[in-house]
């Protein structure tokens, strides 16, 4: 392994008053960015009281703790340990539970599984459009919302085999986001012990409850059914845990909640982005809008069409280095280990970030320009291959992120050789949350082409 630069190769420690100064002056997304600016790519200890976590973002160190030393690098720092309380131990955990869990899913998403089953994908991304135009044709209308909805009717056939109805799955998701928006306050304060009330506690057991309610009966229904089928939540039930048994009903119901999480939000927020992006940049939408015509043809959207929309990946690729969902993935370290010549103790906090990782100008040059010709062949090749990871790295890789880009690509260009686009967006900058939504309303107009005026 390349040994890190000298200038990276010592802490930089930010201290709490000046934490509090930038999130005054900037928000948390402000303070973030604050921070990786003046870092650039050195590790960062932020002196938040009794929590020194240390902020990571040079591709060396990413490497380090996600591939060299994974081993060392475990979840359970304390967003994981909040978020354990909603997703549980299997696919969201560590350990012989997450393994369990994660050779199904992986099973599950593999590019074996998405050339068997495209087909029904594309044709639910197919659908799903159709659905969305009907509601978007005559007023603008939430593109968070609707890419929300997008995404739960091409994940319920893939999650549930469709056991569930979209209402039913779109409440699900409701509740998640309910469950997940509560556990904020305990994610930003982990020292508070779980005995101390806190607000969003009672929303989060709410919300929890609803969510136990409504998926259990689905699980054991399927599970007399003998849970047959391609689907996540079949493959779950066919799963065995460490001890050789059958998955239980908590641990699927935990990993189905989990992969909402992981999934639901993630997709729809980055879709939104996508539209926001095209808009800005027309030239970049018309070139996106001619390939869906070329390969597309005026027909339906086929899986394997996803592989020749080549530029359009390009464009979803540049859309997540920006906009980076997964905006800190945290790790604590099990045992004593060095970042270069940075001392990390047992127990220390690491907070990875990808979204400061894709704007280091050392990697990025022009960080802040939109460019999908930064993901041509060429240039990935010569690049440091952990200065991109929207998906992480490592042991614990997204598992959805060959269906991601499948989905998304597919999205794009059945939009756009279907109809005309229209965006606004009152505020285009994104707000710090679990993920990265857009500060303002986003809204979307789709008109048959020819008939509108759009903007991308
Ligand atoms: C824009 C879309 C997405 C983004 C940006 C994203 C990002 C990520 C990242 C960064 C991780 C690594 C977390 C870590 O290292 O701790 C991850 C893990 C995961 N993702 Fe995704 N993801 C996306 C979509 C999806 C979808 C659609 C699914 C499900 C179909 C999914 C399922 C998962 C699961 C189950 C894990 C945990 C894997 C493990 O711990 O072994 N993700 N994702």
């Amino acid at each position: 392994m390349p040994s890190p630069s000298p200038a990276i190769d010592r802490a930089h420690a930010v201290s709490l008053h000046r934490v509090l100064r930038e999130v005054v002056r900037g928000g948390p997304l402000g303070l973030v960015e604050g921070v990786g600016r003046q870092a650039q790519g050195a590790v960062v200890r932020l002196e938040l009281g009794p929590f020194r976590p240390l902020l990571v973002t040079h591709p060396d160190h990413v490497r380090h703790v996600l591939r060299d030393a994974a081993e060392n690098y475990v979840r359970g720092a304390a967003m994981w340990d909040a978020l354990g309380r909603l997703t549980g131990r299997g696919i969201a955990g560590e350990g012989p539970e997450w393994l369990a869990s994660r050779d199904v899913l992986c099973k599950g998403m593999s590019g074996g599984y998405l050339r068997r089953t495209g087909e029904g994908i594309a044709a639910s991304v197919g659908r799903a459009v159709e659905e969305l135009a009907g509601r978007a044709r005559e007023r603008p209308v939430d593109a968070v919302v609707e890419m929300t909805r997008l995404v739960h009717r091409v994940i319920n056939p893939v999650f549930f085999g469709s056991r569930i109805g979209p209402a039913q799955c779109d409440r699900l998701g409701r509740e998640v986001a309910t469950a997940l928006g509560s556990l904020l306050w305990r994610m930003a304060m982990p020292f508070v012990p779980h005995r101390v009330p806190m607000p969003g506690d009672r929303a989060f057991l709410r919300a929890t409850r609803t969510l136990n309610r409504t998926l259990s009966p689905v699980i054991e229904r399927a599970r007399r059914q003998g849970g047959g089928g391609p689907d996540l939540m079949s493959g779950l039930l066919r799963g065995r845990g460490p001890d050789g048994r059958p998955l239980g009903d908590e641990h699927v119901r935990q990993d189905i909640v989990a992969l909402f999480v992981a999934g639901s939000e993630s997709s729809a927020l980055t879709l939104t982005w996508a539209w926001v992006m095209l808009a800005r940049h027309p030239d970049v939408a018309a070139r996106v809008r001619r390939e869906a015509d070329d390969v597309l043809a005026g027909g339906p959207p086929r899986p394997g069409h996803a592989r020749q929309l080549v530029f359009t990946r390009r464009v979803m690729a540049e859309v997540m280095r920006l906009y980076a969902m997964a905006w800190a993935v945290p790790r604590v370290a099990r045992r004593d280990d060095m970042l270069g010549r940075v001392p990390v103790p047992a127990g220390t906090t690491l907070v990875l970030s990808p979204y400061l990782t894709h704007r280091l100008p050392e990697f990025w040059p022009d960080p802040l320009r939109f460019d999908p010709a930064r993901f041509e062949k060429r240039a990935v090749r010569e690049r440091h291959p952990l200065a991109y990871l929207p998906f992480g790295d490592g042991l614990h890789q997204c598992v959805g992120q060959a269906f991601f880009l499948m989905e998304s690509v597919l999205v794009l260009a059945t939009v756009l050789s279907r109809y005309d686009v229209r965006v606004s967006c009152a505020d285009p900058r994104p707000r710090l949350a679990v993920a990265l939504p857009p500060r303002g309303r986003v809204g979307l107009t789709l008109t048959p082409r020819g008939q509108g005026r759009q903007n991308c």
